[in-house]
């Protein structure tokens, strides 16, 4: 029986034991999209710099366009959810989510003037589905799994979520022939996506009303009246996770825009070789997550997990300055994925995007369940939110600052030195984050312990 079930009605039969991976499933599948339509966009940017001219500041408004969506959205959005339910915002977001891929195929087209105001108008439509569609979704594993293999579940939604992003970054292999044709026909495959993602809301709308119908299960739990302050109004715990969540991203998100010219420029790899390179971290942390999960579920120790996780990601970057091996390594294929390791790639490189990559197995297996420990249940979606809003502001507030330091010191192949404060910084960064999960860590071994170090989660005051 799920243990949703203490926030339900009595069941008037019962629940099969499958169902909630039924749920699982069709939420996953239209993460797939939703995480397939943001990453289609950057293997399609050559083509728009060809077609149109768009320069990297344009280009780079394009995810503004999204980070800022996002944020004058999440917070309402959150609350939304709570009071609507997951399954009536699922389709909402995911219909609005569709409606944006497909204006980001046709943006350009119908502002033949400015291309880019067209496609950012897209990518503004986008933002406004894709986040809270995305809170939507981790609020239906919290709500559905909730002390019951809640890591696990997690970890796997994000797997196949991150298996769309790394099919985008596959997209020119093995949709070469969309690629010949131009910018549009690869948008358009996304705009398949993005449908298929709005379909799979439905159908997961609809596992929710048969489990209300057959079973008696609540899509929707009891929320008090709402009052503005309670937007802001967590545990102190609750706000050593949102820490951690805003300067970990902050950290990772950037740093996956930068890479490519950071490898390039200071370690001379080719394009290729750096894609491949920074396509680790996806791997990895899909490897891992499920496991990192199902280790959480067995024997708790959450905190220190995270602990652990934000640790490992401080000392890839100064691995990554100053650590020369002298040691290359040969090409690595793998089935279906094509080239992982491109011929050359120095091992110490590759070490620290391992380490790197398990730090983002880890820590998001256990931060996001993490959070249906520290607040109730009529409040996870509104929880969710804020955590994703911090995480926005952080995201978007690095990435222009670490735009601003590459600048400032001119960083380039010819300046490869430019390059060491722009890293430093997420060295830095990186090292908040592990501060928070040790404040985490040492609050959950006192008397005020949510049970993040427990297997059961402890019932909220
Ligand atoms: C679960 C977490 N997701 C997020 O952080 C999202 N707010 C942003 C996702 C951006 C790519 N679509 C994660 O992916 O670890």
């Amino acid at each position: 029986m799920c243990a949703a079930m203490t926030e339900a009605a009595p069941s008037p039969r019962p629940q099969p034991a499958g169902y909630r991976w039924l749920v699982l499933l069709a939420c996953s599948v239209a993460m797939f999209g939703n995480y397939y339509v943001f990453d289609a966009l950057y293997p399609v940017t050559p083509l728009l710099e060809k077609a149109f001219g768009f320069t990297g500041e344009q280009v780079g408004l394009l995810d503004t366009a999204y980070n800022v969506a996002a944020l004058l959205t999440l917070l309402a959005g959150g609350v939304l959810i709570d009071r609507l339910g997951t399954a009536r915002s699922s389709v909402l977001f995911g219909a609005i989510g569709a409606a944006g891929t497909l204006l980001i195929a046709f943006g350009p087209v119908l502002t033949p003037g400015t291309p880019a105001l067209g496609m950012a108008a897209g990518r503004f439509v986008l933002g406004v589905g894709s986040e809270l569609f995305i809170v939507a979704a981790t609020t239906v594993v919290g709500r559905w799994f909730k002390g019951k293999e809640i890591s696990f579940a997690l970890a796997i939604q994000l797997l196949i979520a991150r298996f769309g992003s790394l099919a985008a970054d596959q997209s020119p292999n093995f949709a070469g022939g969309l690629f010949e044709r131009g910018w549009q026909a690869p948008l358009l495959l996304a705009g398949v996506l993005g449908v298929a993602w709005f379909v799979f809301a439905v159908i997961y709308a609809g596992l929710e009303a048969n489990a209300a119908r057959r079973y008696g299960v609540k899509g929707t739990v009891a929320t008090d009246k709402l009052v503005l302050g309670d937007l802001v109004r967590f545990d102190r715990a609750y706000w050593w996770v949102v820490g951690l969540c805003v300067a970990f991203y902050a950290t990772i998100f950037p740093f996956r825009t930068f890479a490519n010219l950071f490898f390039i420029d200071y370690r001379g790899l080719t394009n290729e070789a750096a894609g491949s390179l920074k396509s680790v971290l996806p791997l990895l942390s899909m490897i891992g997550m499920p496991l990192f999960g199902l280790l959480a579920d067995k024997f708790g120790k959450r905190a220190l997990m995270m602990a652990a996780g934000s640790a490992l990601l401080v000392p890839p970057f100064l691995l990554m300055l100053w650590w020369h091996t002298g040691v290359v390594l040969p090409e690595v294929r793998l089935p279906l994925l094509g080239t992982v390791l491109a011929a050359g790639t120095p091992l110490e490189l590759v070490l620290a995007m391992a380490m790197m990559g398990l730090a983002f197995a880890l820590v998001p297996a256990v931060l996001w369940p993490a959070v249906t420990y520290l607040v109730p249940g009529s409040r996870l979606g509104s929880a969710y939110a804020l955590m994703t809003f911090c995480q926005q502001v952080g995201w978007a507030g690095m990435s222009w600052g670490m735009g601003k330091v590459k600048d400032a010191g001119h960083a380039s192949a010819a300046a490869p030195g430019g390059w060491v404060p722009v890293v430093l910084m997420l060295a830095v960064l990186s090292s908040a984050g592990f501060v928070f999960s040790f404040l985490l860590w040492r609050s959950e071994r006192g008397a005020g312990a949510h049970g993040l170090e427990d297997v059961t989660p402890r019932e909220h005051a």
